[in-house]
């Protein structure tokens, strides 16, 4: 499902390595906490998994996709197979909420009726079918996260990775948060969640990578 083998990042290419002969795998529906102190590397090591960077040596494999053999215009098709979450949300300011969560499937050309349908399903799983006509700026961090979960699996991806997801948001927002991207998993979902909430990890027994100083110490 997702394979990497000795990678290794460096940004701009003459930069430091950030990232050092990182070799796991993560087993399809799997769910895992990525841990580790800030700088540790958890972001860039979610920015291969979601295809937003390319290692600078070894290979990555995502969902049976090896990097270093998929031609370029196979990316497109296999980052829609991957769902992110960020800790800022990243919602478009100038939409309802309905549309940020429509995006991604008008984007990829679903038939109108389709889009109705499946909104709709999305937000009332992520309790929030009354604000479906909001804008984000009227939400609280919570339900701006919440709309950000709908958007990012109302296209049923395989692949589902959260950067810091709670964040920004107090501990009831967060435990909401939390357990909608267990249900993701329990749903069949591969769901990787990368944060410093120590106390929440506590809560959600799962298994874990640990990054420190750019390595892996800790898989399981
Ligand atoms: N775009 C970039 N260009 C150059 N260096 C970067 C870039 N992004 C991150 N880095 C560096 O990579 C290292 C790892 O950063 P990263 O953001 O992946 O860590 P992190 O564990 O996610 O930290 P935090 O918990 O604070 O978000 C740091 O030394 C950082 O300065």
């Amino acid at each position: 499902m997702v394979r990497f083998a000795e990678v290794g990042l460096r940004y701009g290419g003459a930069g430091p390595e950030v990232l050092h002969d990182l070799s796991f795998a993560l087993e399809g529906g799997s769910f895992h906490w990525l841990l580790g102190p800030s700088g540790a590397g958890k972001s860039s090591l979610l920015r291969l998994m979601q295809l937003a960077a390319r290692p600078s040596r070894g290979e990555v494999e995502i969902l049976g996709v090896a990097l270093s053999r998929a031609r370029r215009g196979a990316l497109p098709a296999l980052r829609r197979r991957i769902g992110v979450v960020y800790q800022d949300f990243r919602l478009l300011p100038y939409l309802p909420v309905f549309d940020n969560v429509a995006l991604p499937l008008r984007v990829a050309g679903r038939a109108e009726p389709q889009v109705q349908a499946d909104v709709t399903e999305m937000l009332r799983w992520v309790g929030l079918a009354a604000k479906a006509g909001a804008h984000p700026a009227a939400l609280s961090g919570g339900e701006q996260q919440r709309v950000a979960i709908a958007r990012a699996v109302v296209m049923r991806p395989a692949l589902l990775v959260a950067d810091e997801p709670t964040g920004n948001l107090d501990v009831p927002q967060a435990r909401r948060v939390l357990s909608l991207l267990h249900e993701m998993h329990r749903l069949g979902t591969t769901v990787v969640v990368a944060t410093h909430a120590e106390a929440l990890v506590a809560e959600y027994a799962a298994p874990a990578l640990r990054l420190a100083e750019g390595r892996l110490v800790t898989h399981g």
